[in-house]
């Protein structure tokens, strides 16, 4: 990538992640295995489990040891409230594995191991050092240890999401994907034959997505086989946004659940613009890979007027998608703001990300029109 004054961190965070979705899958095996209790709920009641916490843990830590100390401002979604509760110590034995396994093959990922395995307190150290609330000026990492919980514990699709903010604006993206087929259109297909993701034979499925802003270039690595090291690049490909602006040939995508995006006014604009194709529904960040691998066209999100969206679920997904060709913008039109905080404050209404701006003008038109009519 051109850009030499973040191309440490981008190396970085790519390893990280890469690191963190093995993780991921070494977990969600093991738990739909044995249905065990690694699924906790957490006071929001949504769903949290080992993985979570042991990503959080690994990257803030990794990344401490490479970047300076206590000194980096990490925005991150887990708390340690639930894990250190007297009830949860074994669970927090779990997570304490699940790090300790994992750092003990850093190197595999061409990343240091520490020299002994890490305590309990370290860990936790190292989740809740996470607590930065970012904002307009410095670095900040944001991290969504696993993006699409729901999905994760279902085996279905989720997402490592980590990005880097400098000065309110989004630098590097980095989507760790371990469920995408890397078939083309393997989303689609597999999401249309209800299957559990689990079943794509390993090697067919699992990649990690990266970009620096400003570059134009996206690139899409496989996961690494258990027996391989990380050889820079890794077999990269560059991916680019689908070139289709005709509505009737595009595909679009929206959150699985309904209390996380209004799909019958999703369904109204789709109508309204012309779209024929069923939504593709995806779990995660994982839309906005589909829109930056050129495997759908549009992804609409309108969550309920009060919900705030956090910058964790967002920052790495839309510069992918920016910087594979594509556009994303608020319902209004108006670009995302990184630097508020953990927020994205002033959201109008809702997130529009497209593969060109034609088909966004269209669909931004169909906002206006259906809004007044809504109950949204
Ligand atoms: N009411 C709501 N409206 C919109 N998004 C919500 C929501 N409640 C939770 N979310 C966010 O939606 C994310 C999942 O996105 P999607 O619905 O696209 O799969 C969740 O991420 P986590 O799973 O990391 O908690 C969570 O942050
Ligand atoms: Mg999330």
């Amino acid at each position: 990538m051109e850009n030499e004054k973040y191309s440490k961190e981008l190396n970085v965070a790519v390893r990280v992640v890469h690191m963190a979705c093995s993780l991921c899958q070494k977990v969600q095996n093991q738990f739909l295995s044995t249905n065990s209790d690694q699924v906790k709920s957490k006071d929001d009641d949504s769903l949290v489990t080992v993985a979570d916490w042991s990503v959080q843990a690994i990257v803030s830590w990794m990344l401490s040891e490479v970047f300076g100390g206590q000194n980096i401002s990490i925005v991150a979604e887990e708390d340690i409230q639930t894990l250190t509760k007297s009830e949860s110590s074994s669970l927090l034995g779990m997570v304490v594995n699940a790090v300790n396994e994992c750092l003990a093959e850093a190197s595999r990922f061409g990343l240091q191991a520490p020299g002994k395995a890490l305590s309990a307190s370290q860990i936790l150290d190292a989740i809740s050092r996470c607590n930065s609330h970012g904002g307009p000026s410095g670095r900040h990492w944001v991290l969504d240890p696993v993006d699409g919980t729901l999905g994760f514990v279902r085996g279905d699709q989720y997402a490592v999401a980590l990005a880097m903010i400098d000065d309110g604006e989004v630098i590097i993206g980095v989507l760790g994907c371990p469920n995408y087929p890397l078939k083309d259109d393997g989303l689609n297909k597999y999401s249309q034959q209800n299957l559990v993701m689990l079943k794509i034979p390993s090697g067919e499925v699992g990649c990690v997505m990266y970009t620096m802003k400003g570059t134009g270039k996206v690139w899409m690595q496989p996961l690494l086989p258990c027996d391989k090291r990380l050889e820079w690049p890794n077999s990269a490909v560059r991916i680019r946004v689908s070139s289709v602006d005709d509505p009737a040939l595009a595909t679009f995508c929206e959150p699985v659940e309904r209390t996380n995006s209004n799909h019958s006014f999703a369904a109204g604009v789709a109508n309204t613009v012309g779209l024929r194709k069923k939504p593709l529904r995806v779990y995660s960040m994982v839309k906005y890979a589909a829109i930056a691998r050129g495997e759908a066209e549009i992804y609409m999100r309108f969550a309920r007027s009060g919900y705030k969206e956090k910058i964790w679920d967002h920052a790495a997904g839309v510069l992918l998608v920016q910087e594979a060709g594509g556009v994303v913008t608020d319902a209004g039109g108006r670009p995302l703001d990184f630097s508020k905080g953990i927020y994205l404050e002033g959201l109008d209404r809702g997130i529009i990300a497209c593969c060109g701006i034609k088909l966004h003008e269209k669909i931004i038109g169909a906002v206006y029109a259906s809004w007044e009519s809504s109950n949204l």
